[in-house]
């Protein structure tokens, strides 16, 4: 007999929910992506976040439908989401952001005029003018590039250090973010923090040929730094892929198509990072 599945609850603080239904509560949370995907669909369990405003998540179990939780052999893939799911808002509101405020200076002084640091701009300088023209508190218009490097510096921290205060879920700000955390992780001055049951709930869904993907509003790159860098060690080998907020219209078809049961097309395509080379993802992460 197949074993149950271990409640979602304890590794997301949510309910298991491979039920139509759960969608809706998807699209309640966040009108993102993965609820414009219309999910799940059988066979695409995305736990349902019940967060509580201290970080800390509600351990009882919820039943995931009226006969009760789905089986491991009816599962294909699980969508996890970061924030109150697999690690505490704590940990993102009390550690991540801080960081990347407290050193986004530093990271634009080293970095300035890299390919790296010029896409970053880029992108900050069009979110700044959609916001001044959209009348958003806080914005500081960037001056060009020509004033000099302190000017625009002294800009983009405004900004940033208003978008972080208003808890902005924009691509601009979340890719620059990751930027700044990577040399956090780097240095191990931050350590990805998980729930202490996602480890264990990760590894046994791999070991049941269960896809397992992160969905966040921070990067893919910031995801695969979190989690490969976590208090449990590197956890990418548990994980399929990472789909962020860029490029939405695309992420949004390969969260159908796993919802359907095409996880091929949706493994392949560059939209969905692949945390690990083909040949060391393991079964869990092959199509
Ligand atoms: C890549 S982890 C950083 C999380 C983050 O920046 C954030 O805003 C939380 O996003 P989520 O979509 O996981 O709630």
């Amino acid at each position: 007999m197949a074993s149950p599945v271990p409640p979602v609850s304890q590794v997301s603080g949510c309910r298991a929910c491979c039920v139509p239904g759960c969608a809706s509560s998807q699209l309640r949370r966040r009108r993102s992506l993965k609820a414009a995907a219309g999910l799940p669909a059988a066979g695409t369990s995305i736990p349902r976040p019940r967060q509580r405003l201290d970080g800390r998540r509600r351990l009882r179990a919820s039943p995931a439908s009226a006969t009760g939780p789905p089986q491991l052999s009816s599962i294909r893939s699980v969508v996890l989401d970061i924030e109150g799911t697999t690690s505490p808002i704590s940990f993102v509101t009390d550690v991540l952001f801080p960081y990347a405020r407290d050193n986004v200076r530093k990271h634009l002084d080293a970095t300035y005029g890299s390919d790296e640091t010029n896409d970053d701009i880029a992108m900050l300088r069009a979110q700044v003018e959609q916001d001044l023209s959209e009348g958003i508190t806080g914005v500081v218009p960037v001056p060009p590039d020509e004033a000099g490097k302190d000017p625009v510096i002294d800009a983009l921290v405004a900004n940033v250090e208003a978008m972080i205060k208003a808890d902005r879920k924009i691509t601009s700000l979340k890719q620059l973010q990751g930027h700044v955390w990577r040399t956090g992780f780097e240095s191990e001055e931050i350590k990805g923090v998980v729930f202490d049951d996602v480890p264990p709930a990760l590894q046994k869904w791999h070991a049941s040929g269960i896809k397992t993907y992160i969905y966040s509003s921070g990067s893919r790159e910031a995801q695969r730094l979190i989690f490969g860098n976590t208090t449990y060690g590197d956890l990418r080998k548990y994980l399929c892929g990472f789909f962020d907020t860029t490029n939405q219209e695309r992420s949004t078809q390969l969260l159908r198509n796993l919802a359907v049961g095409r996880g091929r097309s949706a493994v392949a395509d560059t939209v969905l990072d692949r945390c690990v080379p083909r040949s060391r993802s393991g079964k869990g992460c092959r199509s």
